[in-house]
């Protein structure tokens, strides 16, 4: 039994404090939904001017994978609950904190240090829940790779035990592949763990996140909601395109819901929660869940009577939850393309003159080739033409350097 928080007057001695871990493209709409309920809201990340830095209360860069610095600036703000935005933080030092009653986490520190490790979160899946994954093992050397690779056998996928949006993931058509795939693990993770894991590839017809909320009900009981599912395609492990509703078989949808709810379940806590699953046919494989908003599910901000990051600031707060779709829609990745800090955005009004469609700029500092600066959004009756809506806005808005 849990009863919604009542919310104070931020910068007051009454203030609801959030403090978020990582404040990208993400956090920053999650930070906008809590600044509408009237919530003190912390952003946190590894770098100044980081988008949620600049749509929250107060902003802190910190180097949140050390426990002693976090540890000290969650002393010194005392937020009434502490939300991870990102894998990379020191998550034993967060569950220590939970453990001993200093810090509400969102969901739970468990989660968040489950998942932000793939070996936790596969293990828990597969071995302890029992749920369909692709075929896989771990090695912390390349030889351990080369056997690895040799039992699970080609094609295959190589991935740093902690990374995100395809960083440091590769897939190997052949034993020929295995060394460089190790290097570029190596390389390419958030925090270099040493440690890979290596899926056996997964020939599926389309792949979902499956969002999912757990929730205080009427009864005041955490109930568990779906969205409606939301498809996407990926290049090079980031996702490029998403699209809500994905159309499933029934049983597919049926079967995806319960690996959802068991998961989610297991986690545990409040909040959002992104279920990444393979499907074929009726077959359904987890892969991978974020105990928070998912970078697929931006094409919420459209689509939904409440985005998924709405949906994460009222689920946290103990607040009711609507997960009705409202249209059809798709979003579309707008990448920085140069490498350059203070860029600018030329062809936005064009974009934003296609039927259905809109654009959120990040206002990230700096820009990289493969950095996600923005996004596009469309809507329109059905998902085909709303995916190439969104396309078409993506398209038209082109990275310049800044003057
Ligand atoms: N075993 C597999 N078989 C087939 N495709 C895979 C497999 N593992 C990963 N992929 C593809 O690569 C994508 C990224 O993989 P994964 O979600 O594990 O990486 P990630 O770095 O955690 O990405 P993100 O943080 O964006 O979720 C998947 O969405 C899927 O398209
Ligand atoms: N797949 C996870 C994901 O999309 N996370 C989002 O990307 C940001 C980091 O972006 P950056 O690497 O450009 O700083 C994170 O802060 C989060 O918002
Ligand atoms: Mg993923």
């Amino acid at each position: 039994m849990t009863t919604a928080r009542t919310l104070g007057t931020p910068l007051s001695p009454s203030a609801t404090k959030v403090m978020l871990l990582g404040s990208g493209e993400l956090g920053k709409e999650v930070i906008i939904s809590l600044q509408r309920l009237g919530v003190e809201v912390i952003a946190v990340d590894r770098y100044p001017n980081a988008p949620g830095h600049q749509v929250a209360h107060r902003a802190h860069v910190i180097d949140m994978t050390d426990g002693d610095a976090l540890a000290a600036l969650i002393e010194r703000e005392r937020p009434d609950l502490v939300v991870p935005e990102i894998e990379a933080i020191a998550t034993a030092r967060l569950a220590e904190l939970e453990a001993a009653g200093t810090i509400t986490c969102i969901p739970t520190a468990r989660a968040a240090q489950l998942t932000m490790n793939r070996e936790g979160i596969r293990r828990l899946a597969a071995e302890e829940l029992g749920l369909a994954t692709s075929p896989y093992r771990f090695a912390s050397s390349l030889d351990e790779l080369k056997a690895a690779c040799a039992e699970i056998g080609f094609p295959n996928v190589v991935k740093p035990v902690m990374s995100s949006s395809g960083k440091g993931q590769s897939k190997l058509d052949s034993a020929a592949d295995v060394e460089n795939a190790w290097h570029y693990a190596a390389s390419g993770g958030r925090v270099d763990a040493g440690r890979v894991i290596v899926e056996g590839f997964i020939d599926f017809d389309y792949e979902i996140t499956l969002l999912t909320v757990r929730a205080v009900g009427a009864d005041g009981n955490v109930e568990t909601r779906f969205c409606e599912p939301i498809g996407h395609k990926q290049v090079h492990g980031d996702y490029v395109e998403s699209w809500q509703p994905q159309p499933m078989a029934p049983v597919a949808l049926q079967r995806a819901q319960e690996i959802a709810e068991k998961v989610t379940a297991n986690l545990g806590g409040q909040g959002v929660f992104g279920v990444e699953l393979f499907v074929k046919g009726d077959m359904v494989w987890f892969s991978e869940v974020s105990p928070r908003p998912h970078d697929t599910g931006m094409v919420t901000m459209a689509t939904q009577v409440q985005s998924e990051f709405e949906l994460h600031a009222k689920a946290i707060l103990g607040l009711p939850v609507n997960t009705a779709l409202r249209a059809p829609g798709a979003s579309a990745v707008i990448y920085g393309q140069l490498e350059e800090a203070g860029i600018a955005f030329e062809g936005v009004a064009d974009a934003l003159r296609g039927p259905g469609s809109d654009i959120r700029l990040f206002g990230k500092p700096e820009s990289f080739a493969r950095r996600r600066m923005g996004v596009a959004l469309a809507t329109a009756d059905d998902v085909d033409t709303a995916r190439a809506r969104a396309l078409e806005a993506a398209s038209k808005v082109k990275p310049v350097v800044g003057r």
